[in-house]
Formats: structure tokens, sequence, C-alpha cells
């Protein structure tokens, strides 16, 4: 095709997930419209970044026009602002990929959450990031004119925010990206030179290359100097300069900039590492939980620069999958600039900047975790990923338990590992704890009567990661780390509170009669249980569920049903209580009458009392009923 005889552009329609932004973004009312500008002038610097990279194996690219910078250009008479940059620009098909799809993984996730309601879901969007969309809150019509570098052909996209954009050939002499805002009635404001540098100064000063306003085309009026182009920001790299000289606002600002996001951030670490490797990162922990954190690819999301020219966004080696909310730049002289990425993987000066980082950054978390209430804040959100690092991260597996923190038995507030072996009981050599999904059911578990009874703080565990650290971890300090199913007789020798031991064993049935009542129930039950035993935790529950000393908790074997309907079943133990009066009784039972069909009945019945307490499905629920009904009537009827 040649640019002489361009074609008539093509009619496109958005993808849906893209009209369905545009409508919340367009019809919401954004109480900060001007951020758009804030998005469209990030991009451009990021095309110019991407660009840079590119050159240095292919300098011809930017032969000739070596210096990035983002032009501002105000038409009053026509009511246009346009974006211009000199970065890499975009083709036919990056034009389509990039202004026409959200091609971020977790999108239709994402959308699903949008509620309707148009305030919740802007404050949603803000964590998401609309970018280049966001400029359809001020525009009617936007035109994006193009070419990529290295390529002749240049394109024009436009579209009017409504469901549908055309692409279509164009001329244009130069690379890079010309975005021009046909503003809508009302949104005069983005025509003011003045409100353009105030802009540009509170959201985007942190931009590494000039952000210029164009001179007015209109002639200067009498007495005035003829207008000059004005550089609008300070232009330099914001984690070169001092810390002293950077301003809170200057640092979210940044953030917002490198983290597409919206919220401000928890913690900010400017650093400077001077010595055997140089380099500096301005790192920032979030706000907020990013949308995509739990994607399965635990993506990397902290910028590598190589003297101030961007490498790539996703490098794997510099900070560790479990350190994956992080957002910011890392900035290294060491590192030759020519490195690909596949170079990246195993570089030695990577690596030590990775352990310089990881160290900073827990230790940074060490302090910021003495002021509770904020912390609590940074583990609601991240504490789930960090725990990763108790399995991945030999090394640092101590620093990093010392930064969880978990809901226990001894209240609503989260406790460290340091304050739960602080308050052990007298005898008690192991930290016990609890999986589950939710903090409150775990508080009424059976499974933890006996714990509670002697005033044993337990750890109730439930996010789906720790089924998997607690058993690589195995031990804090010299404490180790135990199910409450593996407690066994570990009970019997704490001292409980007020707890008198000795009446409390008077209490239970003789063990001969509950040895007996344990063979007559394993024979009613047959294949549905391991094992019956005699336990030592329950007080007021009859029976619980538990799973074979060595074998997974309950409720790992659930997660993994859920994900896999095919996973074995691993055998199930029911613990009787001993001094329960249902037990007491059915051991009397069970000796006067060898065999009664009755006591099996019962047996049933408490089995799916223990299951549906462990919130399971009852296999057989029509057996269930008739068993429980009929329980009832003798009950009531005698
Ligand atoms: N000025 C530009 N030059 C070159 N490519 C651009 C430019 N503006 C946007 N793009 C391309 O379009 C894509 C989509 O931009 P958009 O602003 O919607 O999202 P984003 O920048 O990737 O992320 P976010 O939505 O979080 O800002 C960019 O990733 C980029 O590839």
């Amino acid at each position: 095709m040649s640019s002489t005889t361009p074609e008539a552009p093509e009619d496109l329609r958005f993808e849906a997930e893209v009209t369905r932004i545009l409508d919340i973004v367009v019809n919401a009312l954004y109480s900060e419209k001007e951020i758009f500008l804030r998005e469209l002038i990030s991009n451009a610097s990021d095309a110019c970044d991407r660009l840079r990279y590119q050159a240095l194996t292919e300098p011809h690219l930017t032969e000739g026009d070596a210096d990035f910078r983002v032009e501002l250009e105000i038409d009053k008479a026509a009511r246009t602002l346009t974006v211009r940059d000199n970065g890499i620009g975009m083709n036919r098909d990056d034009l389509i990929a990039n202004l026409g799809t959200i091609a971020r993984s977790g999108t239709g996730e994402f959308l699903k959450r949008l509620s309707g309601d148009s305030k919740a879901d802007i404050s949603l969007i803000g964590q998401f990031g609309v970018g280049f969309y966001s400029a359809f809150m001020v525009a009617g019509r936007i035109e994006v004119l193009t070419r990529k570098a290295g390529e002749d052909q240049a394109w024009q996209w436009a579209s009017q925010g409504d469901g549908r954009f055309t692409v279509g050939p164009a001329g244009k002499p130069a690379r890079g990206t010309e975005i021009t805002l046909h503003l809508k009635e009302g949104e005069d404001e983005f025509l003011e030179a003045q409100r353009l540098r105030h802009i540009v100064k509170t959201y985007s000063d942190h931009i590494a290359i000039p952000v210029v306003l164009k001179a007015a085309a209109e002639p200067p009026r009498e007495g005035e100097d003829a207008p000059t182009d004005e550089t609008l920001n300070t232009a330099s790299a914001l984690w070169t300069r001092p810390k002293s000289e950077i301003t809170e606002e200057q640092y979210k600002e940044f953030y917002h900039h490198v983290a597409h996001g919206f919220d401000d951030p928890w913690h900010t670490l400017h650093l400077k590492a001077e010595g055997a490797i140089e380099y500096t990162a301005l790192l920032f922990v979030p706000g907020t939980k990013p949308f995509d954190l739990f994607q399965p690819e635990r993506k990397p999301h902290v910028k590598l620069y190589v003297n101030r020219v961007f490498i790539t966004d996703d490098c794997e080696g510099l900070l560790p999958p479990y350190l994956r909310f992080m957002r910011g730049v890392v900035d290294s002289p060491d590192l030759p600039l020519n490195i690909s990425r596949e170079m990246l993987q195993n570089n030695p000066v990577l690596a030590k900047i990775r352990t310089g980082l990881v160290g900073r950054i827990l230790s940074d978390l060490k302090k910021r975790a003495e002021d509770k209430e904020a912390y609590a804040t940074f583990w609601a959100a991240f504490g789930a990923v960090l725990k990763e690092g108790l399995y991945e991260d030999f090394a640092k597996r101590d620093e990093i338990l010392d930064l969880c923190r978990f809901r226990t038995t001894n209240g609503s507030g989260l406790a460290s590992l340091a304050e739960v072996a602080g308050r052990l009981k007298e005898g008690q050599k192991a930290i016990y704890y609890l999986t589950g999904d939710d903090p409150e059911a775990l508080m009424q578990s059976p499974q933890i009567e006996g714990f509670k009874a002697k005033g044993i703080e337990v750890l109730l565990l439930t996010d789906p990661i720790d089924e998997f650290w607690v058993s690589s971890v195995g031990t804090y300090k010299e404490h180790p780390i135990k199910s409450v199913a593996q407690a066994g007789k570990d009970l019997s020798e704490i001292k409980g509170e007020a707890a008198d031991e000795a009446e409390e064993k008077a209490e239970e049935a003789p063990e001969d009669k509950i040895a007996g009542l344990i063979g007559v129930m394993k024979t009613a039950l047959g294949e549905a249980v391991k094992e019956v035993r005699a336990s030592e935790r329950l007080r007021e529950s009859p029976v619980c569920l538990s799973s074979d000393m060595d074998g997974m908790s309950l409720h790992l074997q659930r997660l993994l049903k859920a994900h896999n309907a095919d996973a074995p079943e691993t055998p199930r133990v029911l613990e009787i209580n001993p001094r329960h009066p249902i037990i007491k009784a059915l051991a009397e039972r069970a000796e006067a009458t060898a065999n009664d069909a009755e006591v099996g009945e019962v047996a049933h019945l408490l089995l799916d009392q223990a299951r549906i307490v462990e919130g399971e499905a009852v296999p057989d629920p029509a057996a269930f009923a008739r068993r429980l009904s009929k329980a009832l009537e003798q009950g009531l009827l005698g």
C-alpha cells in the first residue's frame, strides 16, 4: 500500500469490555477529570522509553531525532488539545490491539466485579487504570495519528467513544503519536495554558523527559513578547533527585505513574546503594490490593532502568514473586545498557541488587509493623502474598515469619508469632493452628474446644496458602508449629488456666467402656472412617472429624477437592468425647447389648453431625433425615 493513495478507513467495533469501561468512564461524574492528561502524558513517556530501549540495538530508529519529548498544543479556534510524542508509535495492528481491546489478563474477572453503581465502580476502575480511555471524559471525539518508528506508513485511529472506531492509512512525516482531543462542551478549561501548566506540575512533574507547551499559534498581543515553547515539568527522573528535594505529593504522583494506580502508596522506599554495586530504587507498597495480585503468572511490576534508560517492566529476577505487590523503579549503572531480557535471567549483578532490595524491603516492613494499626492494612492486602516467601525463600524465612500476623483465639486483633510464643501455657511446647475459610467459624469449631477450655491460644489460618507454609516451616524458634489435630497427648501435658484436670478425668467414661464403644462404632461406620478414636480436645461437642495424623488437614482436602473433583479422599478419623453425656450413654448401651443396631444408627448420625460442623456436605441426606427423625421421635415420645 502506498501512503499517497490512502484507502478508506475501516470501521471497527470496540471489544465489549472496552465499551463497558467507556460507558462507566464517560457517564460517571468523575471528580478529577484532569487526570486524563496525566494518563496521556504517561503513555507518551512510556512510548519514548520503549523506543529509547529499542534504539540501543537499532540506533537508526532515532537517527536525526534523539531528543525525546512530549508536546501539548492548544487550538482555541478548533477547540482541540493535542498531546504529541516522538516515541515508538503504533502501526495498524498495534492500534487495533491497544486502542480497541483491553489486553490485560484478568479484565473479564475485573469487569464482573463492577456493580453498576457508578461511585463504587469508579473507585474500582481507579485500581484497574483506564489509561487512554479516560480522555473520553473530556473529549467527544479523539483522533490518534501515529507512525511506528522504522515504518513508513502512518495510521489514523478515530472514535467518538460510542462503541466503534475507525482505522485507516494517513500521512505523518515523522515517527511518534499525536492524540487530538475534540473537547466536549463545557471543557474549555483545558484550552487554557495556565490550567495545563498547573495540571502538568501537579501530576506529571516527575516525567523524565520534557513536557513542552507549544507556543500559541495566534500572534502576540501588543506589548507582549513573541510566544515561545515552554517546558512545564522539571524533566529529570524523580528517582535521581535527592530525597530532600522531593515532596510527598511528588512521590505520590510518581507512584500513580509507575503503578497505574489511583490510590496512595502505603509505603515509599527511596534508596541509593553505593558500594560494590550501585543502584537507585524508588519503590512503593500500594495502598490497596491490585486487582491482578493473584494471577497465576505472579508477574513482577518493578521497572528496570540502566542509567535512566528504561529496559523492561517485567524483569523476573529483580524481586521474588512473593514481593510482586511492590511497584516502582530500579536504576543501576552497573548493568550493561544493551542487556537483553534473556541475559537478565542469570545476571549476577541483578542477583546482588535483588538481595539488597529484599533485605531493605523486609527491614522497612519490620519497622512499619511497629504501628499495629497501619500494618494491619498492609497485612490485609498483601499478607497472603508475603507468606509465599515462607516456602520460597529459605534464607529469609525467619525474617518473613516475624512479619506475619495472625488471627488467633485470643481476640479479634492480629498477633505475631513472637507474641503467641510469649503466651504459651505451662507445659506447652508447640504453637497450634487450625485452618479453614472463615475465622468466625473456626472460633466455634469443636476442633479447638479443649484448647479454648485450657486457655491455649490457637492460630486461625484462613488463607489457602497457609496449608502450604505450615507444613514446610515446621517450627518457630524452638516451638513446633502443629495442627490442632496433631496435638494428640500434648493437651493432657499442658496445664490449663483454671481447669481441674483430676475432675475432668473423673467425668470421663471408663476406658474399657470407651474401647468397647469404639469397636462397635467402627464396625457400624465401616469404610466411612479410617478410625474412631477417643479425643483429648473435645469439651462441649460429642464428636469431631480429623484427618489421619500425617495426612492432610480436612481444609486442605476440601481445597484440593474444589480444584479437582477426582482428588482422592483421604481417610477420616472420627474423634469422640469420652466426657460427653451422649458418648457416655452410648458406651453403656454398647456394653449392655452387643451389636446394638441403634448404637450404629447414632454412630452414623454423629458422623454426619461432625461433617456438618466442618461445613461439609452429608453424603446421604435422606438417610441422615431418617435417622434424625427417628432419634427425635424417640426423644419426644420416650
Ligand atoms: N502515545 C502512545 N504511543 C505509543 N503507544 C501508545 C501510546 N498511548 C497508548 N499506547 C499503547 O496503547 C496501550 C493502551 O494504553 P492505555 O493507556 O489504555 O493502557 P496502559 O497504558 O497499558 O495501562 P493503564 O490503563 O494502566 O494506563 C498502551 O499499553 C500502549 O501500548
